[in-house]
């Protein structure tokens, strides 16, 4: 199933990829902007990896062909810094020497060049997730769903055309997951990004909407 307008969106074109020439997955498929496909299936079938061949970094072990097309233009062969995709794991992965406030202004593309312009776009990205006043803290001393929330907003800051979610709520307990899960897609909705979720778990792909591509045999 291809996107309805090439030009927008994410498009998988069958995408495959093998590790020691046997193939893992297989898929072919378009994401409109602003909606989620939720990409199910057992552990070592080749999801993570299917997220680095996306944002261009899969491990050299692999083998993997197939197009990665965003809003009409082919980012295949493209290395990972011009795909202007967004990431986000499991672990929120913040910069430890840096204040929670650093972290996201260093996010910021180096095309908003005014300091205090930078400070104030990383200080409104707080007050939108319900962190105003956390800036200077040290993100070790975070709850894992402030850290999830600060990451997610990094995420969002480099401007990306796409997100790719790997696991991204699975660290945070039941309560919290459905609130951060909620935000990251009203967030990626109204930003009209695509977005592409890894998970296990089948309330996040229910919560995630309509498009559930389950893994069988490497296929869906
Ligand atoms: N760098 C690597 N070199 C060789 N094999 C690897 C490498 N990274 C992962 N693999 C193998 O590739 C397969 C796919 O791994 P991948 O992490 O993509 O699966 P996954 O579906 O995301 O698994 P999980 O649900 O457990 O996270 C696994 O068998 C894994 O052991």
């Amino acid at each position: 199933m291809h996107s309805t307008d090439p030009a927008s969106g994410l498009v998988l074109e069958e995408v495959a990829i093998r590790l020691d020439g046997r193939l893992l997955l297989e898929i072919d498929c378009g994401i409109r902007p602003g909606s989620v496909l939720t990409i199910m299936g057992e552990s070592g079938s080749g999801k993570s990896s299917l997220l680095d061949y996306v944002a261009g970094f899969l491990n050299p072990a692999f083998d993997a062909t197939g197009r990665v097309v965003l809003d009409g233009r082919n980012l295949t062969s493209l290395p990972a810094q011009e795909r202007h995709i967004g990431l986000m794991f499991q672990a929120p992965l913040l910069f430890p020497h840096m204040s929670v406030l650093q972290n996201l202004m260093f996010a910021i593309p180096a095309s908003v060049k005014d300091r205090q312009r930078r400070r104030e776009m990383a200080e409104q990205a707080l007050e939108d997730v319900g962190l105003g006043g956390f800036g200077p803290r040290d993100p070790a001393t975070l709850s894992g769903g402030q850290q999830t929330r600060v990451a997610l907003m990094r995420t969002l800051l480099a401007e990306p055309r796409a997100l790719l979610l790997d696991e991204p709520f699975s660290s945070l307990d039941r309560s919290r997951r459905a609130d951060v899960r909620s935000l990251v897609f009203d967030l990626a909705r109204q930003k009209q990004l695509p977005v592409l979720l890894v998970t296990h778990d089948e309330e996040d792909a229910e919560a995630a909407g309509e498009m559930i591509h389950r893994l069988e045999n490497g296929t869906c």
